[in-house]
Formats: structure tokens, sequence, C-alpha cells
């Protein structure tokens, strides 16, 4: 059994995988991270590997000891990945995107694929039918918009993510609402428009931890899996294991 950690800026995520089930699943703080992992360990005895995509600021040194009980690997730039990568620099691409846009090749074969990721930033990552990655786009996720537009001026307050009554704001409130949702979704959107005018047909992913709120309002028809992150993780293993 593998457990699978996605470590991302706001938050980790873990998965325990017999082949390809998923049979457990589970989010971590930083400070009780390594609690956590033991007490998973103990559940589930039969996890032999540790697979972990960090983009996070979680070192090495939180794996330390646990290297005696499994086998730990982080993947890296270095590991084999299903496609060829085009990005000018590979070096620096997040390793999250490289295994979303493996996860995506893997699960959508011979088809042009675009990965929206909706975490602390919302991703986008091409991957073509010829599995060629070409990239895509980093901005801003939905709570970091909420969170700049008060950190970053005077009068703003600090929001919780609320959906917007309406287009047109009618309140401070409201219009942080409009502006943080409604920009997203439109932008979202627009995103994919561009991506139509270029690429007749593809298929789009989101995932992330805004999947669900923003797969209802999105005008696309997407697949929606926020668990899309950890089956890659999963799958970019096995394909390192049968390619080594
Ligand atoms: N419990 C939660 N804590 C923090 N963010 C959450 C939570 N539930 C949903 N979210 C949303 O998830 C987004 C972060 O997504 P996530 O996939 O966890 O990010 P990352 O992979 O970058 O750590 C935020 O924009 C926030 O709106
Ligand atoms: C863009 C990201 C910050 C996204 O992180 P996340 O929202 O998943 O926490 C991460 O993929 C990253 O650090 N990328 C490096 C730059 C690049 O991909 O080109
Ligand atoms: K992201």
């Amino acid at each position: 059994m593998i457990l699978t950690i996605d470590i991302g800026n706001t938050r980790i995520k873990g998965a325990v995988f017999e082949g390809n089930t998923q049979i457990d699943a589970f989010f971590f703080t930083k400070i009780d991270f390594r609690k956590k992992i033991e007490n998973i360990l103990k559940t589930h005895q039969k996890i032999t590997h540790l697979v972990v995509a960090s983009v996070g600021n979680i070192e090495k040194e939180s794996f330390l000891g646990l290297e005696k009980e499994l086998n730990i690997h982080f993947i890296s730039h270095d590991d084999p990945f299903p496609f060829s990568n085009e990005y000018e620099t590979p070096q620096t691409l997040g390793i999250d995107r490289m295994v979303l846009a493996a996860g995506a090749t893997f699960q959508f074969p011979d088809q042009n694929r675009l990965v929206i990721d909706a975490g602390t930033c919302v991703t986008f990552d091409f991957v073509d039918d010829k599995n060629t990655y070409h990239g895509g786009a980093i901005a801003p996720g939905l709570r970091l918009r909420y969170e700049s537009l008060h950190k970053f001026t005077a009068k703003l307050p600090l929001l919780a993510l609320e959906s917007p009554k309406d287009l047109i704001g009618n309140s401070t409130s409201e219009s942080i609402h409009s502006g943080v949702v409604n920009g997203l979704v439109y932008e979202i959107d627009g995103f994919i428009d561009e991506y139509r005018a270029r690429y007749l047909n593809f298929i789009i992913i989101l995932t992330g931890g805004d999947t669900d709120f923003l797969a209802k309002r999105l005008k696309n028809t997407i697949f929606a899996n926020s668990n899309f992150l950890l089956e890659s993780l999963n799958q970019t293993f096995q394909y390192k294991i049968k390619n080594d």
C-alpha cells in the first residue's frame, strides 16, 4: 500500500492507495503532520511506500526516522514523466503541476487536456494529444484574492468565501464577493474559451480545494475531481517503478 502526500501552500492532503483503489484520505496541518502520519501508519500497517509531492514549506526533515519503516520518495523533476516537456524553465516548474499533467496523460489518453487546479493559486496546465506539455498559467486563488484585498488596502475587511447574491454588489461585502467569486469564475471560463479558439477539442479537469465551489458556477463542462492530484501522484509513482 502507498501513502501519497500532497503538500500545497495552504493545506497538506494525503490518501492511501491499494493499487489504483483509494482506501482512505486525510487532511493535515503543519503542526499535527508528523503525529498524524504515525497514526495513519498504525491504522494501515500494510503501507510500504510514502510518496510526496511538495510545493509547500515542509522540509524533508519532517520525515526523518520514517525511512526505517518505509520507502520514502519525494517526486522530483528527475523522475520519469509520461509527457515531453516544452516548458522553457522545466527546473522551476511546480512538481504539483507536473504530477497533474502526468495524471491527465494517464487518465485521458490520446487527447488534448487542460488541468485547472484551484488551490492557493489557480494553475492551468495544458498537455496536448501528442503528450507534449506546454505550460499554462498561474493566478491567485479564491482565498488569496480575499486576503490580498484586505492586506493591501486600508479599508477592505477580510471576508470568508461566500456566494455573491448578484452580479452587481450593492455593499462593500457584496462588491468584494462579486469581484472575487464572479471575477474568478469569468476568468476561468474566459481562459477555457481562449484555449478553445486554439484547440477545438480538449477535456478539462478541475481540481484543488475550491473545486466544488467553482464547478457549479462555470458555464463550461468540466470533470470536477478534488482528488485528482493524489490519484495522479499514485499513478506517477507506479509509472516511475515501471520505468526505473
Ligand atoms: N479547510 C480549508 N482550509 C483552507 N482552505 C480551504 C479549506 N476548505 C476549502 N478551502 C479552499 O481551498 C483553497 C486552497 O486549496 P488547496 O487545494 O488546499 O490549496 P493548496 O494545494 O495550494 O494547499 C482556498 O482557496 C480555500 O478557499
Ligand atoms: C504555482 C504554485 C505556487 C501552485 O501552488 P499551490 O497553489 O498548489 O499551492 C506551484 O506550482 C509552484 O510553486 N510552482 C513553481 C512555478 C511554476 O510552476 O512555474
Ligand atoms: K494550485
